[in-house]
């Protein structure tokens, strides 16, 4: 059987990441970067010191900053860019990709402005794969996988084989791959968990306990499983790796660049700077603004959220955030998912 072979877009940590992965699966891998100076770094020096100082890449990993070259003839290309660079690299494969090739997305953000999800983005401007689409997401830092640490992940596609294709590739000793059914589920928990993880950064940096970060936790999901329902996922995939289980990582693993945001977010620092000392993209913050635009389009609760939204956008005290949250009118815990109801609470 002849070699199987996968593109990569996206020179970042988790698509270096992912390109490893597929590479040590046996795979013949190009992995495409923006910056050719990044794409000869990968081939020649078997590294990423920008994005993964101190790790080693497999030897067989090829870069390019040819679209052109790292896509061609390939059985699969996985796309693992920021959310709001999505349709823009979307647009660059669509006269490039292959008539059979499978496509994968791995981002975790909605488009700004349309509040697309990005399998939709993709559906939109790769018309011509629309069947042979999926999304991986679920808890997996990129510093974890790198160094083989166990790690589990789902493959969500509208399409079993595809799913199932997907999964064939990826799945090795330290990559556990499940396929998964709910395309919109799992890409609403793996963007919605981002706006948690950012809070759970700022409750850490102003010195609130365990308590307060289980809370933010269980009463982010609930609020994330409440937009996903009311967008069409699945509320039973919010119990999976894609809902609790990457919130849980996100909002307690020192590698996430979400909570390292709220961190020093808490610390008094303003957005940009923040951002220019991460170096890497914080996904929360744009997610923040699509989700209460969602939430105000499906008329749906979301109220950790809307502080966040206030901390970050409108100059609200994290601290006044907190006591606004805490002082919320009276309710109960599980009515809404007991009625089934989407729709806001008393
Ligand atoms: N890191 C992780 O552990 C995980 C990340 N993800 C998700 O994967 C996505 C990518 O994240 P990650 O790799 O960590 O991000 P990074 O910030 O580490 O890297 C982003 C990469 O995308 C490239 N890029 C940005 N815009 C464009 C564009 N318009 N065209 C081409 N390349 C572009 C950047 O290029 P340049 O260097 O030239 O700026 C950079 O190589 C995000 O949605 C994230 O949430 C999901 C699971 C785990
Ligand atoms: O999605 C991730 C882990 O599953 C990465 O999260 P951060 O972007 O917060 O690092």
């Amino acid at each position: 059987m002849a070699k199987r072979s996968a593109a990569v877009l996206g020179g970042g940590s988790w698509g270096t990441v992912l390109a490893s992965v597929l590479a040590d699966n046996g795979l013949d891998v190009t992995l495409w970067a923006r910056r050719k100076e990044l794409a000869e770094e990968i081939t020649r020096d078997h590294c990423n010191s920008r994005y993964l100082p101190d790790v080693r890449l497999p030897e067989p990993l090829r870069a390019t900053d040819s679209m052109e070259e790292a896509v061609t003839g390939k059985d699969l290309v996985l796309v693992v860019v920021p959310s709001q660079s999505m349709r823009e690299v979307a647009r660059d494969l669509a006269p490039r990709l292959g008539k059979d090739t499978l496509v994968l997305h791995a981002a975790k953000g909605f488009e700004l402005g349309s509040l697309k999800r990005m399998s939709v983005v993709l559906e939109e401007e790769l018309p011509m794969a629309a069947e042979r689409i999926a999304v991986l997401s679920g808890p997996s830092h990129a510093e974890e996988v790198i160094r083989k640490s166990p790690t589990t992940v789902v493959v969500a596609s509208n399409h079993p084989s595809v799913a199932e294709e997907a999964q064939g590739l990826l799945i090795n000793s330290y990559l556990r791959v499940y396929t998964h059914p709910d395309v919109i589920g799992a890409e609403v928990g793996g963007s919605l968990k981002n706006i948690i993880a950012l809070g759970a950064g700022l409750s850490d940096g102003l010195g609130f306990g365990d308590n307060a970060k289980a809370a933010l936790i269980t009463r982010g999901l609930a609020e994330m499983a409440r937009l996903g329902m009311a967008m069409g996922a699945k509320p039973i995939t919010f119990a999976g790796l894609s809902g609790v289980g990457d919130l849980v990582v996100t909002c307690t693993s020192r590698h996430s660049r979400n909570w390292r945001a709220g961190n020093l977010l808490s610390r008094g620092l303003g957005l940009e700077e923040v951002l220019q000392r991460m170096g890497m993209v914080v996904e929360g913050i744009k997610t923040t603004q699509a989700a209460r635009e969602l939430a105000g389009r499906y008329q749906v609760e979301m109220p950790i959220t809307q502080e966040l939204h206030a901390v970050l956008f409108e100059g609200k005290p994290p601290r006044k955030a907190v006591e606004d949250l805490m002082a919320r009118g009276k309710t109960d815990e599980m009515e809404e998912m007991l009625r089934g109801s989407s729709g806001p609470t008393a």
